[in-house]
């Protein structure tokens, strides 16, 4: 280390790679820091302006001591600034994180990923037998608990995050090539609404499991896609799939369950497109260049927590999907495969 810090070319990486090292160490602050600003209101609160200390304390319901910590460890992530002595406005790095719907979901699910992995030592000896918050939370992970989670809470969450999604495919597959497509595990029809902006002329179906399918109606019939889009509940584990799509699309559906279920599940896909068909798969994968911890960081322990799927890699993927018989697969590139990687494959 003395050797790298007193040589002048080198004592600058030296630096930032010792940054790098304490940021990750201390990243659970961070992220703790960046929840509170979210569950707080305090980024919309600041997004009209500059307000002062009594008014963040007020809108936060803190005393003002406890404020003043708060804005001065959310400066130091540029969440905030302090353009003017005494006042607060949103920093850079606040701004966009202000409107973005997705980003902030995430930020106030971190609770429940949080709590889980606590001691994470103990939650890998566990080995995936002791129930968790997120096997609670996605009801159809583990089905293991007393007292499941409601599907509308999960489907909510997944139609707050899906846009960040839908936006790095919609329109980089041409979707109006085929005639009908079928989003199997569709929630509550996010993904669906994105693709049918783009393809007018396309007939699409939304396949889930029937407990979701209340959360589906209602958000179809809140955009007027009730009569564009079909719902057709159903388990992909235990029941036959809608046939005439010749399109299947999967969106974030496969790293969420084990290999003997994704096998069975890309063989009945297989088996049902028309000859024509093609099967699409959108989610983050393991092994992304530049995004590694995204999949096998926080993928690998947020799906070991939940007690079931894994993170795959795209050579993983397409290794399945010629297992399971499929003629050809390629990637189709996004612009931020750390938000999701794309492949698609011919029957
Ligand atoms: C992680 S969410 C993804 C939702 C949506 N595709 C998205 O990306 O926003 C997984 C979805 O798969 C559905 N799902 C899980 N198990 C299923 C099963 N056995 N049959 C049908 N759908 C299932 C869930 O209800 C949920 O809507």
């Amino acid at each position: 280390m003395s050797w790298a810090s007193n040589t002048p070319l080198v004592r600058g990486f030296a630096r930032r790679k010792a940054a790098a090292q304490f940021n990750l160490i201390n990243g659970f602050i961070y992220s703790q820091i960046i929840g509170v600003v979210v569950e707080t209101g305090l980024l919309e609160f600041l997004s009209d302006g500059i307000h002062s200390l009594e008014e963040v304390a007020g809108h936060c319901g803190l005393s003002h001591h406890a404020a003043d910590r708060l804005l001065r460890a959310a400066r130091s992530l540029e969440l905030v600034e302090s353009p003017v002595a005494g006042g607060w406005s949103l920093g850079v790095a606040g701004a966009p994180l202000s409107s973005n719907e997705g980003a902030k979901a995430m930020a106030r699910h971190r609770d429940m990923i949080y709590r889980d992995i606590t001691d994470l030592l103990d939650l890998l000896r566990d080995d995936r037998r002791s129930p968790t918050r997120l096997s609670n939370f996605w009801s159809y992970a583990a089905q293991d608990e007393a007292e499941p989670n409601s599907a509308s809470d999960y489907s909510a969450l997944m139609a707050a995050t899906q846009p960040m999604v839908a936006e790095q495919i919609v329109h980089r597959y041409g979707f109006g090539r085929h005639s009908k497509m079928l989003d199997i595990g569709g929630g509550s029809g996010a993904f669906a609404a994105a693709v049918a902006e783009v393809a007018p002329q396309l007939d699409i179906g939304i396949f889930d499991l029937p407990e979701v399918m209340p959360s589906t109606a209602e958000r179809l019939a809140a955009l007027g896609l009730e009569e564009r889009i079909t719902a057709h509940p159903g388990s992909f584990i235990t029941d036959a799939l809608p046939s005439g799509y010749d399109l299947i699309t999967l969106n974030r559906i496969l790293h969420d369950h084990d290999d003997p279920i994704v096998t069975a599940l890309l063989a009945k896909i297989q088996a049902s497109l028309p000859a024509n068909g093609r099967l699409l798969i959108i989610e983050p994968m393991a092994e992304t260049r530049g995004a590694e911890p995204m999949g096998d960081g926080y993928f690998g322990l947020y799906l070991w927590a939940m007690r079931s799927g894994r993170p795959r890699s795209l050579k993983e993927y397409r290794q399945m999907l010629k297992n399971a018989g499929f003629s050809r697969s390629k990637e189709i590139k996004t612009s931020q495969p750390l938000i999701t990687k794309a492949i698609v494959a011919d029957k």
